[in-house]
């Protein structure tokens, strides 16, 4: 059984058509990303698959059963961590929305603390952490509601490139220990390859699945991986699709890897 699947999804806010008719599967312990161009409705697909918005056409269902607010656990592109709460208090949030008492929900997201670097930090408010140990904790908090399938929103966007290399790597780490499926937006092209499994790329709106690429490197992989023949080769497949669709031909991928440009409405 597939840990997601969408078939037909059609969505569209007044007449503007947003997705056109979305079809994929995720198999479970399986990592995705879905990349294109800005506005093309990456996070409307997430909405619809956290089962937080309703589709015009088509389905999607997690772990079997129509998709519905809390089957999926989404990390949305804002960390959203309350200033006012303590981190270890950020991270329980989730479970106690789901009612689990929250002597019971700190101590679960104690024992997260260590593997998302983030021990000694319990008792710290938001403002206190470094962009990435912020981002971690936005992990632990979507982590700890024990979804079968997470959707991580652009979860490094806001970091600086370094910062950024050695989370993807930590996300790879922790993420290998406990098989999650996960579904990732991303705007960079070499993370979506260093990270994923498979990777499908949206056209601009109204979106549709316009390629989709496997990625057969073994894991773990590392800071080698990026320089590997068969990794720069499917960052530079990726790149001429993403272009193409603007209308450019990518000579050399390296000196293009982002996407980030402006809505093309
Ligand atoms: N609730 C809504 N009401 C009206 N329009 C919406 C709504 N949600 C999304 N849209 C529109 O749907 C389109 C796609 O937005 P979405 O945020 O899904 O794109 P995206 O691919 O995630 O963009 P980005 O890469 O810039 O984050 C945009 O034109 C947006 O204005």
């Amino acid at each position: 059984m597939s840990a997601v699947a969408v078939t037909g999804l059609r969505r569209s806010f007044g007449g503007n058509t947003v997705l056109d008719g979305i079809d994929f599967d995720v198999a479970e312990g399986e990592f995705v990303s879905v990349i294109g161009p800005s506005g093309s409705g990456k996070s409307t697909l997430f909405g619809l698959i956290a089962g937080l918005d309703t589709p015009d056409a088509g389905a999607v269902t997690v772990g079997g059963a129509p998709a519905a607010p809390g089957r999926a656990a989404l990390m949305p592109q804002k960390d959203l961590l309350f200033p006012w709460r303590t981190v270890l208090d950020n991270c329980t949030l989730g479970l106690e929305v789901q009612g689990t008492p929250r002597r019971r929900a700190r101590d679960r997201a104690r024992q997260l603390f260590p593997a998302f670097g983030l021990a000694g930090f319990e008792q710290a408010r938001p403002s206190e952490l470094s962009g990435g140990m912020r981002q971690r904790a936005a992990l632990a908090r979507t982590v700890l509601q024990g979804r079968d399938v997470l959707l991580l929103d652009e979860p490094f966007g806001a970091l600086d490139s370094l910062t950024r290399t050695e989370m993807q790597l930590w996300l790879q780490e922790v993420r290998m220990r406990d098989r999650w499926t996960v579904l990732m937006i991303t705007h960079d092209v070499r993370e979506a390859v260093l990270l994923s499994d498979r990777v499908l790329v949206l056209s601009a709106r109204p979106a549709t699945i316009r390629h989709e690429v496997r990625v057969p490197l073994d894991r773990p992989r590392s800071l080698r991986t990026l320089t590997e023949p068969a990794f720069v080769a499917l960052e530079r497949e990726l790149v001429s699709v993403l272009h193409e669709d603007r209308g450019f031909t990518v000579t050399d991928p390296t000196r293009s890897a982002r996407i980030d440009s402006p809505p093309t409405s």
